[in-house]
């Protein structure tokens, strides 16, 4: 694997590339193929090693902090939570560790809420550019009555959300269904109007990384602007094995239609060095356009926290007794 080299300062504004999609191509769906060993194999190659020089490394941690969508999805969420979450996710570094970089104006990618929270996530990010991304569409179980998942993607747009995060229904991907998947997807798509749409695929329940390349390829298909592997509530969220999976399966997708498409791995992402690895993987196979917020999130709640820590650790050489209290 190669290492990152330094990162640029000059931290770019988050734009929205769209995908307009293809017809459904059910001969290239069929030929897809994922060699579950080789994909495991390199997956397990990829975490021993250091995937930045040390001297690169808080600038690369300032990199991934811009990449985060920063997410509360709990049932016990409230107004006053979601704002300060908006807070930090305006000023998510101290000040003294963006002059010692000579970095300015570090924000999150996106501020990630369930629609209840979408009013309340925009008034507090006004004046930014963060936009605020709704899960929408029976988050996380995706079981709602079909209509009733397209009203919620319509009033999360008309809250003010900038991107839907939707989910799919597992059920079509598990029965082989792509014609159904393909429809469901384009609906949503077109629900979203000038929203960016990110489909959530839940691939810790579609039983083979086979279908987890399938599903990516139908999604892309019908128009998702990025391809998104969990809610974080399923058993197992993002691996590094379906990250491959589903990053190679963008790339063929670039390759046949000339179109990027995003990825977001989300779900158990909460150390600064998994992000690093993260990155360095995108950047393997992906190439350098993908390690910018049009292109790339990780979807987390917990990872900011922990690059804080190494942030400081890093500049100070060593943790703070509150830094210190946090990691237990
Ligand atoms: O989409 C984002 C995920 O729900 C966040 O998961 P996490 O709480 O494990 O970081």
């Amino acid at each position: 694997m190669t290492t990152l080299a330094p990162a640029k300062t000059q931290l770019p504004q988050v734009t929205h590339a769209r995908n307009p999609g293809m017809a459904l191509d059910l001969d290239w769906v069929a030929s897809v193929q994922a060699n579950t060993s080789a994909i495991e194999r390199r997956a397990a190659s990829l975490g021993g090693r250091r995937s930045v020089k040390k001297d690169y490394q808080a600038a690369w941690l300032c990199k991934a902090v811009s990449l985060i969508d920063l997410t509360t999805l709990s049932g016990d969420d409230t107004w006053g939570r979601v704002e300060r979450l908006c807070a930090k996710a305006r000023q998510p570094v101290s000040p003294w560790v963006l002059e010692k970089l000579g970095m300015t104006g570090l924000t999150v990618g996106a501020v990630c809420v369930y629609h209840d929270m979408v009013e309340t996530a925009v008034r507090a990010l006004e004046g930014t550019s963060i936009p605020v991304a709704a899960v929408s569409t029976g988050f996380p179980a995706g079981l709602s009555p079909f209509h009733l998942r397209i009203a919620e993607i319509g009033e999360s747009v008309r809250a003010g959300a900038k991107e839907i995060d939707i989910v799919i229904s597992r059920r079509h991907v598990l029965t082989q269904n792509w014609q159904a998947l393909y429809d469901e997807m384009r609906e949503m798509r077109e629900a979203c109007g000038d929203a960016h749409v990110k489909a959530i695929l839940a691939t810790g329940e579609l039983g083979t990384l086979r279908n987890v390349a399938r599903a990516s390829l139908v999604c892309m298909m019908a128009g998702a602007d990025f391809i998104k592997t969990s809610t974080g509530k399923e058993p197992v969220n993002a691996t590094l094995p379906v990250s491959l999976v589903m990053i190679r399966a963008i790339r063929d997708y670039q390759d046949r239609t000339g179109i990027k498409v995003g990825y977001k791995p989300a779900g158990g992402i909460a150390k600064a060095k998994d992000a690093l690895l993260y990155l360095s993987l995108l950047k393997d196979e992906l190439g350098h356009p993908w390690l910018q917020p049009d292109l790339f999130r990780f979807g987390a709640s917990s990872l900011l926290g922990d690059i804080e820590r190494q942030l400081e650790h890093h500049l100070t050489g060593h943790y703070s007794a509150a830094n210190r209290h946090a990691m237990g």
